[in-house]
C-alpha cells in the first residue's frame, strides 16, 4: 500500500517507521500547506498535522478520491462539515482522537464505569491529562472523547479546563517535557475514590493503530471510527 503522510513531525515519522516494517511505501510527505499535494500514486492518506491544517488536508485527500485517516486533534468543531463533505464525495474517512489499542480499550472501560456511576451522584468526576510541552491543543483530543463519553452516560453537561460547577467535568491539562500521553479519570466520593488510568510509554501504539486503520479502510466507502476497526465492545 502507498501511504501519503499529511504531516511529517513526531507522528508522521513514527507512522513511516511502522508502515515500512509492514511492507508499505510512503508516496508523499507533506510538511506545509504550500507543498505539492500529488496523490496520483497514493492508496491511503494519513493526516497527523496541526489543528489549523487538518480540515484542508482531509478535503484535499477526499477531492483526490483517496481514503483519509486523521489523528490530528484540536479541529473537531468542523467534524460534522467533514462528514458531510466525505459523504458528498462518496469518499472514505476515519478520525480517532487516539489510535492506540490500549486507549480504545480504556474508552470502553470509561463508558461502562460512567454508566455504573450514573446512578450514584455521590461520586464527583474529574480528569487529568499529561502531555509533552510541544503539544498545541489543550485539553487533549483523548480527554475530550473521555469527557464526552461520561456526558453521554451521566448528568454532567460539559467539560471545562477552569474551576468546575457541579454539572461540569474539570480537566486538568498538564504539560511536562517528553510525556507521550497520560489520562486519569477519578470518581471521588466522601468515602472512597475509583481511578482509571492509561499511560502511553511511547508513540508506537498511536502509530501502529493508524497503520492498522489505514490497512482496514483502504477499500471501504463511508465514515468510520476505531471501534469499527478494532471491534471492541464491553
Ligand atoms: N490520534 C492519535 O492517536 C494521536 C497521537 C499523537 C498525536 N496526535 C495528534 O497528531 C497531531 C500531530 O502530532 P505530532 O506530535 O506529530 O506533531 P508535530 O508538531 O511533531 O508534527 C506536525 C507536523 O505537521 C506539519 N504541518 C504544519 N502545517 C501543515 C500543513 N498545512 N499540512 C501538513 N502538515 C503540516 C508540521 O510541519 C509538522 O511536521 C497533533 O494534533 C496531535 O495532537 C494524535
Ligand atoms: O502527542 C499528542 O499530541 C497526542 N495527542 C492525542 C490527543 O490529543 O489526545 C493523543 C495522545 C498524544
Amino acid at each position: 500500500m502507498n501511504i501519503a503522510l499529511l504531516g511529517y513531525g513526531r507522528m508522521g515519522k513514527s507512522i513511516e517507521a511502522i508502515a515500512l516494517t509492514r511492507n508499505h511505501s510512503i508516496s508523499l510527505k507533506i510538511t506545509d500547506a504550500t507543498d505539492t499535494y500529488d496523490f496520483s500514486t497514493t492508496d491511503v492518506a494519513i493526516d497527523f498535522s496541526v489543528p489549523t491544517a487538518a480540515v484542508s488536508n482531509i478535503k484535499k485527500a477526499l477531492d483526490a478520491g483517496v481514503p483519509v485517516i486523521s489523528g490530528t486533534t484540536g479541529w473537531l468543531e468542523h467534524y460534522r462539515d467533514i462528514l458531510e463533505y466525505c459523504n458528498s464525495k462518496n469518499g472514505t474517512f476515519l478520525y480517532a482522537s487516539n489510535f492506540s489499542l490500549g486507549v480504545n480499550i480504556f474508552f470502553e472501560i470509561n463508558k461502562r464505569l460512567s454508566e455504573l456511576i450514573a446512578n450514584f451522584p455521590e461520586y464527583a468526576i474529574d480528569m487529568e491529562e499529561i502531555h509533552h510541552t510541544k503539544k498545541l491543543d489543550a485539553p487533549s483530543g483523548t480527554a475530550i472523547t473521555l469527557a464526552e463519553q461520561i456526558i453521554d452516560n451521566t448528568n454532567y453537561k460539559k467539560w471545562t479546563l477552569d474551576k468546575a460547577n457541579a454539572d461540569e467535568i474539570h480537566i486538568e491539562a498538564k504539560r511536562i517535557p517528553d510525556v507521550p500521553g497520560t489520562h486519569e479519570i477519578t470518581y471521588n466520593s466522601d468515602i472512597d475514590a475509583i481511578s482509571i488510568k492509561h499511560t502511553a510509554h511511547n508513540r508506537q501504539g498511536f502509530a501502529m493503530g493508524a497503520v492498522i486503520a489505514a490497512e482496514w479502510i483502504k477499500d471501504k466507502k463511508g465514515v468510520f471510527t476505531m471501534q469499527d476497526v478494532l471491534q471492541i465492545n464491553v
